[in-house]
């Protein structure tokens, strides 16, 4: 142990022997010099740290080949996150024996084959183990631990009962799902079934050919006294409705929905109002009247999919008007009911609703004005040009802090409900008030458009699930942040959200395939790459990408635990970075971009 040099070198040696068996030429590059440095950010990627200890090694989706060797694993005594999962490793699994504080294991989507190590019934802290997808085989172990409440093992060769433990016992059967040999519960197949099925269906069949013409002969009695008694109920309603109608008790049904009062947060809009249109505003400040919005000026913003966004001049000072098109067919009722939703969202990176409107003809909803324009914008436009001001690491990071406290708080807050948090999150949705705030806009819309036109235009980056089955959730939003999270990064534009005649990338496979092959020096965008004290932050804000960018949407992380991490990096100055610095961008601060609120807001105060 040489800790007193600030890192551990019995772990970094384990560390090379570990990476010298992948043929990764991206990791032989960048796993140079120390690994982790006292309580410095790591210096590899891939790697936690923790005073100067490995505590976690997370290399996932890097297109790993090669063995593991079973003992690479023993001086990493501080470890308690592990995960190599989405690679094309193969050979047998590691000893754990060593690693007592491991919390979370993640070796799914590999090649693994073999037994499951026995050494991972004595590690007391584990709590998530995700073995599926590999080649896996023998029995699974009584495991036992009550601390273990992630378990899947599904997808492997593996045979035989599930062990009666209470833990293993309290997974349901996806865990196990995708072995064919293996029984008992919780997964579906019998442990006797396989010897004695034959027998079974033999008796069974024996004894249903004896009760099915019983069985026939209820059935087509309870028919006929079914039908009579529904030509009995149908004479007898046509009779009682034309005496009512007779005596005008019955009001027809377009009659009645005009005479609906409609409910929307409190405020009782009459259905007359409706038809008349009717300005709601989100909060009790009422701050200016149809008529003004009628009379004001208007400048066209620019067209999006869910219609067309206006800039209108009142006295007050400019607001933002969107124009809905392509609305599903919804009620006065259900739109209120919808845009209330909307509108009690309330979070310091959310641009708020200020007000909506609601006519036969026109739906509108009505925002504050973002005067700094969109960060799509800021991120490309003047790019190669002398009057380019350059877009800094530390404004680029606080973009992303921002978006991820906003997606958090969309997540938590619409957990209950069935509204899709964001849907169609993009740097163009990202805009900067006049105090340089980030503030998400355009989030859960998808409530109000025509589902196959949501399916077909709504996502701007196109999530594998979403590509195959047009379904959007808390996952592809995630999906959708690591691409922008990748955009902030790279400094280029990804096809799936570049206007036409842009010059685009498939965005994640390009970085995908850059780390692969070492091309590192081009991943970075070159306005932030020349910042090398800010080096290892982007590194850590290219991996959370990464990971938000895994195909599959359970091995993506929740937006909670990946705005806990954006938020761990740190921003760091040199002094060369410094002088570089333009007036301008100097207000782009973190402290100024992110939430001058923070501490007053719930979300902070859950932390
Ligand atoms: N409140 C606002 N303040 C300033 N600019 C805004 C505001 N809302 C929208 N914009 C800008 O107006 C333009 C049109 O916005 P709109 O939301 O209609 O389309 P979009 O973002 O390109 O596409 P989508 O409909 O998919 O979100 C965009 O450049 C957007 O950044």
């Amino acid at each position: 142990d040489d800790g007193q040099n600030g890192f551990h070198g019995e772990e970094r040696d384990a560390l090379l022997a570990l990476v010298a068996g992948f043929s990764n030429s991206f990791l032989h590059h960048n796993w140079t010099k120390v690994m982790c440095y006292e309580n410095d950010p790591p210096y590899w990627f891939g790697i936690e740290c923790l005073n100067g200890r490995v505590s976690g090694v997370r290399l996932e989706n890097l297109g790993l080949t090669g063995e593991i060797k079973v003992d690479s694993l023993l001086n990493l005594t501080e470890l308690s996150i592990l995960s190599f999962k989405d690679n094309s490793i193969s050979g047998p699994l590691m000893d754990f024996s060593n690693n007592q504080k491991l919390i979370y294991i993640d070796l799914s989507g590999n090649r693994f084959d073999g037994a499951i190590p026995l050494s991972l019934l004595k590690l007391n802290s584990l709590a998530s183990l995700h073995l599926q997808a590999n080649n896996l085989s023998g029995s699974i172990p009584s495991f036992d631990q009550t601390s273990l409440l992630e378990f899947n093992v599904s997808y492997n060769n593996l045979s035989g009962p599930i062990p009666n433990t209470k833990v293993l016992q309290s997974f349901n059967r996806f865990s196990y799902f995708g072995n064919p040999n293996l029984c008992g519960p919780p997964s579906s197949s019998d442990c006797n079934s396989k010897n004695d099925t034959s027998d079974t269906n033999k008796s069974k069949s024996s004894k249903s050919s004896k009760l099915l013409p019983i069985l026939l002969v209820v059935n087509v009695v309870a028919l006929i006294i079914l039908l009579f008694l529904c030509i009995i109920f149908f004479k007898k309603y046509k009779n009682l409705k034309k005496r009512l109608e007779e005596k005008h008790i019955l009001v027809r049904d377009e009659e009645k929905d005009e005479k609906i009062k409609m409910e929307t947060g409190g405020n009782r809009v009459a259905a007359d109002e409706v038809e008349k249109g009717k300005l709601v505003f989100a909060s009790e400040d009422r701050k200016f009247e149809l008529d003004d919005l009628l009379k004001a000026s208007a400048e066209g913003l620019g067209k999006g999919n869910f219609g067309n966004c206006y800039k209108a001049m009142l006295e007050r000072g400019p607001i933002v008007v969107k124009r809905l098109k392509d609305l599903k067919p919804l009620s006065g009722e259900e739109f209120m009911k919808q845009v209330r939703m909307i509108a009690d969202q309330k979070h310091p990176n959310l641009l708020s609703l200020l007000a909506y409107y609601y006519s036969k003809d026109e739906k509108l909803l009505l925002y504050k004005f973002a005067s700094n324009g969109n960060v799509y914008n800021r991120l490309n436009e003047g790019k190669g040009k002398p009057t380019r001001i350059p877009f800094r690491w530390s404004s680029r990071l606080s973009v992303a802090r921002g978006v991820a406290r906003a997606l958090e708080y969309l997540h938590l807050n619409t957990k209950s409900t069935n509204v899709v948090p964001h849907g169609n999150l993009k740097l163009s949705n990202v805009l900067i008030d006049e105090n340089d705030g980030v503030l998400v806009t355009d989030y859960g819309l998808t409530s109000l458009v025509a589902a196959p036109l949501a399916a077909q235009r709504m996502i701007a980056f196109k999530s594998p699930e979403y590509q195959s089955h047009k379904k959007v959730s808390r996952k592809s939003d995630v999906w959708s942040y690591g691409c922008l999270l990748l955009e902030l990064v790279t400094g280029r534009v990804s096809a799936d959200s570049a206007p036409p005649g842009t010059n685009a990338v498939d965005l994640c496979s390009w970085v995908h395939r850059a780390v692969r092959e070492e091309w590192t020096a081009e991943i970075f965008d070159v306005e932030i790459a020349v910042q090398r004290s800010a080096n290892h932050g982007m590194l850590k804000l290219l991996q959370i990408a990464m990971r938000c960018c895994v195909s599959s949407p359970e091995n993506r992380p929740e937006m909670s635990e990946v705005a806990r991490e954006v938020e761990n990096i740190v921003v760091t100055a040199d002094s060369e970075d410094e002088e570089e610095f333009s007036s301008m961008d100097r207000s782009l601060t973190d402290e100024s971009m992110s939430t001058p609120s923070r501490s007053t807001t719930t979300l902070d105060d859950r932390r």
